[in-house]
């Protein structure tokens, strides 16, 4: 189709899938270009859990994730194939040596818990599963067109202020687009290199966004009828993991997160034993359903980080035409990945936005002094 917009979305993670569903449902030709797989980071790796409420102490923060909340309710409906989503009651739990007393918890939840507080309702808490929710994205932008290229982005290639392609590693070929939008999670501080060298002075995005690591596990407990739709927020041993049972019967666990070296290649991540080892012992302490239940997957992947705030960054890069960024959502990825998808995708195709996302703006950090 002639006067069709082409746009490049590098990096195939909830954000880059979100974008492209959008921008394929607005009519634009993407390409997606994602290095290893769909969903091979820590947007296959999380947890999914969602919660419409807890960021309404952040105004702008608050009105992205109610918008996407309810995003992932209409997707769980729309999308043709099963994403993994139900609501869940959500709980905080102290785990601890001393005996433990009747509390108003699930069976399942057996072990020396102190104490328990409710902290979120299956109104307002729920998940998905991130691995079949981001895949299901890209499924369904492929039928309005999607077209996924497995490729390492190198390169931008500018006219001016203007991004007119992209280069990827090995080919001498530049693929032409109208805009390009840099979702490749906590590896967008790369594309530092791609920018204009006076872009570069005053936005230094290799020095704004990094990735954090954290290890996750997941079981698959004998009796699966036993576990409940009940997320558990635990503090554990001076460490907060997480626990997410799923529609299929399997536990999800999270945590050991630490600050260590992105590798370049998403598929050089490996988990750190002792770290895994820990939180199959922190499942077995919590209940006895899971003290036996068999180590499915053990894993580690990296947030998307940004320095200052802490918010993501999604908009215009600073300068430029043509060339745009989503990314820095640390925990909250999968939760708010298709209010990015949508909004970015109204402000790349209609130039206007349904909601204010001044405050995830990335001219916030045009020559500010940076501290991590
Ligand atoms: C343990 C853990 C649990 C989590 N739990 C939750 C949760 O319960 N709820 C929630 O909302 N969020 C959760 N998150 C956060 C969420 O997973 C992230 O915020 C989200 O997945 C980030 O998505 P992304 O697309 O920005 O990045 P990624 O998933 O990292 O995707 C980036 C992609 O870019 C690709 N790429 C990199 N470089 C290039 C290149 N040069 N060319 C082409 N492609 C490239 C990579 O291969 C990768 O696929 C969790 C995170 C972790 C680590």
């Amino acid at each position: 189709m002639s006067g069709q917009k082409k746009v490049i979305v590098c990096g195939g993670g909830v954000i880059g899938s979100s974008i492209g569903y959008y921008l394929t449902k607005k009519g634009a030709a993407v390409t997606l270009i994602e290095r290893c797989e769909i969903a091979c980071g820590a947007s296959g790796k999380a947890g999914g859990f969602l919660a419409k409420d807890w960021s309404d102490s952040n105004p702008s923060l608050g009105k992205l994730s109610r918008k996407s909340f309810d995003l992932h309710v209409e997707l769980s409906k729309t999308l043709k194939k099963d994403v993994g989503f139900r609501f869940l009651d959500t709980k905080s739990i102290v785990v601890s040596e001393s005996p433990k007393k009747k509390q108003d918890l699930p069976d399942w939840v057996d072990g020396p818990i102190r104490s328990q507080s409710d902290i979120g309702s299956n109104k307002t808490t729920a998940q998905v599963h991130p691995h079949l929710f981001t895949h299901a994205l890209v499924e369904a932008a492929k039928e309005n067109g999607l077209k996924v290229h497995i490729g390492v982005v190198e390169n931008i290639i500018w006219e001016g202020q203007v991004a007119k392609g992209v280069k990827l590693f090995g080919s001498d070929q530049i693929m032409e687009a109208d805009a390009i939008v840099i979702a490749m999670g906590p590896w967008s501080h790369l594309a530092h290199q791609f920018l204009p060298d006076n872009v570069k002075k005053i936005f230094p995005l290799n020095d704004i966004i990094y990735g954090h690591k954290a290890h996750s596990i997941i079981l698959d407990p004998k009796d699966k009828n036993k576990i409940t739709a009940h997320a558990l927020f635990a503090d554990y041993l001076k460490t907060d993991p997480e626990i997410y049972p799923r529609p299929d019967g399997t536990v999800y666990i999270c945590g050991k997160a630490e600050t260590v070296e992105l590798p370049e290649d998403p598929s050089k991540i490996v988990p750190k034993d002792e770290h895994c080892d820990f939180l199959v012992k922190f499942a077995g302490v919590v209940s006895s359903e899971l003290l036996n239940a068999q180590v499915k997957v053990k894993q580690a992947c990296y947030l998307p980080c940004s320095i200052g705030d802490g918010q993501p960054m999604i908009g215009a890069v600073p300068e430029t035409k043509g060339l745009y960024i989503a990314t820095g959502h640390s925990c909250w990825g999968i939760l708010n990945a298709p209010a990015t998808g949508l909004l970015l995708s109204e402000v790349i195709m209609e130039e206007k936005c349904s909601l204010n996302i001044d405050a995830f703006s990335p001219s916030r950090w045009v020559s500010r002094k940076l501290k991590k």
